[in-house]
């Protein structure tokens, strides 16, 4: 038994409804450290055993040996996501350069696959310096999609291509963990959902945003069988990139 389960949390606002029903969950708080990271700071945690479970970008998944995913939710959406995005100065047909996003993996990965797969396209990848591409992913996207010349939404690109749903990230351990623990667990993240409109009145007015939309509508959290064939989906043609 873990005395002390130590889980790795996203800042994103994506993942504050989950936070609620972790913080408000009297046997969580007791039993777990909460550690607050972006989503690929939060992957290298549990692959480095500095966290026991996390929210995982799926990507990430390929690097932890025995992982195993818990519960019922995921940060995924039906289509259009309208927080990861490739902003261009170019048509996506002309890109020539991709700098990738350094708090990112599964939408790095999904950037690549798209543009072998769907775009069918050879591009330059770089991780930081000039480019006529970038991902960019989370909060730091709110507001900026008029700002660009070209944004595509990945969530609304891989439905094209595949027809499927997709989970970005997911609940994942690196360990087994207590049956009653995970339960508890899933548990208070359906509490968390239950309390959207508490977590949106939280949240801040933005001039060309809309929280209500991108939580309620955008965002859809159920790990369905669905999101399930999108994984594997992805996962299979990560590793042929
Ligand atoms: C929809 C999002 O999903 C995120 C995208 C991730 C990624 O690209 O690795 C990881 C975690 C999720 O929070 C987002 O944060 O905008």
């Amino acid at each position: 038994m873990l005395d002390n389960i130590r889980i790795a949390v996203a800042t994103y606002t994506n993942t504050l409804p989950f936070l609620k029903g972790l913080q408000t969950s009297s046997t969580i708080s007791s039993d777990a450290e909460l550690l607050m990271d972006y989503p690929s700071a939060c992957a290298e945690k549990v692959i480095r055993n500095e966290a026991d479970l996390g929210i995982i970008p799926i990507q990430a998944l390929l690097d932890i040996p025995n992982y195993h995913i818990v519960g019922d939710y995921c940060i995924g959406s039906d289509g259009e996501v309208d927080s990861v995005f490739i902003f261009s100065k170019v048509p996506i047909e002309e890109v020539k350069v991709l700098r990738l996003d350094p708090q990112s993996k599964t939408s790095n990965g999904l950037a690549r696959i798209l543009f072998k797969y769907f775009w069918r396209k050879d591009v330059d990848v770089v991780l930081a310096g000039e480019a006529d591409a970038e991902v960019l992913i989370g909060d730091r996207t709110f507001g900026q999609k008029s700002k660009h010349a070209y944004a595509y939404d990945l969530g609304a690109c891989w439905k094209e291509f595949t027809g499927l749903p997709f989970a970005f990230a997911v609940w994942a351990a690196n360990k087994e963990l207590p049956a009653t623990f995970e339960t508890e667990f899933n548990d208070a993240l359906a509490y968390g959902l239950t309390k959207m409109d508490e977590v949106i009145a939280d949240l801040p007015t933005l001039p060309n945003f809309d929280f209500d939309d991108y939580l309620r509508n955008k965002l859809d959290f159920r790990l369905t069988d669905e999101k399930r064939q999108a994984i594997a989906r992805y996962l299979e043609l990560y590793q042929t990139l």
